[in-house]
């Protein structure tokens, strides 16, 4: 038989529900949602607080199950949680007690990489998120910016093709904030992976992504899908603020901000 393969890191919800609990008191958190996402699309993820977003991405993470439809990776339905998906959350979760490199090196160590491969593939990512000067620091004595960075390098020295961040610079200062975003759109155009971002910040979800969801309130579903198109790289620190300042940016953020604001009522 030659069925037509579908590409093997594309992701589909189809008619995808779900409720936490049963009966009176269930919640519903998400409503019946469609959603597909191509290889190395960037996804921002927004809407009103408590919508389901998180829910969206613990479903796809294998963390959640849907109470009803299904989620597939290329040809897979998602059962629950797999290589080929790293997930960054808001607070990092390092071993504090073990150095920056001990941790990025945990995931590959367990998959039974050798020693020379795993010390090569730390340095490599340790590198690339500019934490090469603190390897052997321990992760209790980095600031919150740079323990993200290390949370980031450990999800991304596994090579994960799909990359799930749940408000993952929510919790660090505007300056340090600014910064990993633009090294987070570096790093995705340099291996476009395909990364879905859930963010509270409008301002965040245009700069990243290539697409922005608006969900509506609970129960969630998704009622704007917009492409987003900038006149400029924005991984350039010098022209980011002109690119934020740019007419086509406002005019995105504006059309965003006001979906959210409806989706309220
Ligand atoms: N494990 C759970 N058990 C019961 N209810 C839950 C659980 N997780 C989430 N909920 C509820 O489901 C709804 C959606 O929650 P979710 O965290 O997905 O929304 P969110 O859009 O990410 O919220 P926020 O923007 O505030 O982070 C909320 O009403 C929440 O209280």
């Amino acid at each position: 038989m030659t069925g037509t393969r579908t590409a093997p890191d594309r992701v589909e919800f189809s008619g995808v529900s779900k409720a936490y609990g049963d009966g009176a008191t269930a919640v519903r958190a998400v409503d019946t949602t469609d959603l597909t996402i191509e290889p190395g699309e960037f996804v921002s993820l927004v809407g009103p607080s408590g919508c389901g977003k998180t829910t969206v991405l613990q479903m796809l993470a294998g963390f959640e199950q849907p109470t009803s439809g299904s989620i597939r990776i290329g040809d897979d339905v998602v059962t629950g949680p797999g290589p080929e998906r790293g997930v960054v959350f808001q607070k990092p979760n390092l071993f504090p007690w073990k150095s920056v490199r001990a941790n990025v090196e945990l995931g590959p160590r367990l998959r039974g990489a050798s020693k020379q491969d795993r010390r090569a593939r730390a340095e490599n990512i340790l590198d690339m998120v500019g934490l090469a000067d603190f390897a052997d620091r321990r992760t209790y004595e980095l600031s919150g910016g740079m323990q993200q960075r290390a949370q980031i390098a450990r999800v991304l020295v596994n090579d994960p093709r799909i990359i799930l961040m749940d408000e993952p610079f929510g919790a660090l200062d505007a300056l340090t904030r600014e910064k990993l975003q633009l090294e987070l759109l570096s790093i995705w155009r340099e291996h476009h992976r395909t990364v879905l971002f859930v963010t509270h910040s409008v301002d965040e979800a245009v700069l990243l992504g290539t697409r922005v969801l608006v969900m509506s309130a609970r129960p969630g579903r998704i009622m704007h899908d917009i492409p987003i198109e900038l006149p400029e790289d924005a991984t350039d620190e010098g022209r980011s603020a002109a690119v934020r300042t740019s007419a086509e940016f406002t005019s995105y953020k504006e059309k965003i901000a006001s979906a959210i604001y409806h989706a309220h009522s």
